[in-house]
């Protein structure tokens, strides 16, 4: 598995990169087999690059990607802290996607009602349908807390341990809103690439460790995370200010 370290000067000059790569990535896969899978993550670097997306000119064929989410604050549908919602707004909306290919997580007060382990549930029956415990994503998109949190995986949280449902129910989530839905590590072995979208200084820390590749996944769940051909690290500056010169 490959280890790649892109860093940039801010923000926009990740996204726009990451953005590029991930249009040129996706049209790479369809060209060999037709089809591509990614996974969408929130925050606000997750979303930039989907709004860079949504500015590049491509050749993807959209009606031939399946897009997935890596977590989901379970909230109602119309609430603006959805990662969905935000995703639809910077990308989806502007692109010709087949609905059937678009895999949101259930939201709060659908057809779940409020029960964020029914949904959970629900979601890991869709991914298992398409393999085991989840499909062969192609790319995995990251963002990362400063508490080196990935997805909904908190540091400390019993959802790092969890070994065989691929989505699981998070109740107490220290980033708001505290009810969520998230993809656990054994749906992140199926991924061919991983790519971190991550800046801030107060990021550079456990960005340092989880790449140093000896950090706890309990202290940095970031860690746990790498995909099965790539790992791609898109860092600004700052968060890539206490690696190693190397
Ligand atoms: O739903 C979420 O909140 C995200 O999935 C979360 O894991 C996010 O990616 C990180 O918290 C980084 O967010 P920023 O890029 O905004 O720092």
């Amino acid at each position: 598995m490959t280890v790649r370290i892109e860093v940039f000067d801010d923000l926009d000059a990740v996204a726009q990169a990451a953005g590029k790569r991930l249009v040129e990535k996706i049209a790479a896969v369809q060209a060999e087999r037709g089809v591509c899978s990614i996974v969408l993550t929130g925050g606000s670097a997750g979303i930039a690059v989907l709004d860079h997306v949504r500015r590049s000119q491509s050749d993807v064929d959209w009606r031939h990607v399946d897009i997935y989410w890596g977590d989901e604050r379970f909230v109602p549908e119309d609430d603006g802290d959805r990662n969905e919602l935000q995703a639809r707004r910077a990308l989806l909306e502007h692109i010709d996607v087949d609905p059937d290919r678009v895999h949101p997580m259930p939201a709060a007060g659908g057809e779940f009602g409020d029960d964020a382990e029914a949904a959970a549930r629900a979601y890991g029956e869709l991914l298992a349908r398409r393999g085991d415990p989840a499909p062969e994503f192609d790319v995995h998109l990251l963002g990362m807390g400063p508490d080196g949190h990935i997805e909904s995986l908190f540091p400390g949280h019993a959802a790092l341990d969890e070994q065989t449902a691929a989505v699981v129910a998070v109740h107490d989530s220290p980033k708001p809103p505290p009810v969520r839905i998230t993809l656990t590590y054994p749906a992140l072995r199926n991924v061919d690439e991983v790519w971190f979208l991550v800046t801030g200084s107060d990021k550079a820390a456990p960005a340092a460790a989880a790449i140093g590749g000896d950090a706890d996944v309990h202290e940095v769940p970031a860690a746990g995370a790498r995909g099965r051909s790539a790992t791609v690290w898109f860092l600004d500056t700052a968060a890539a200010s206490e690696l190693p010169e190397s």
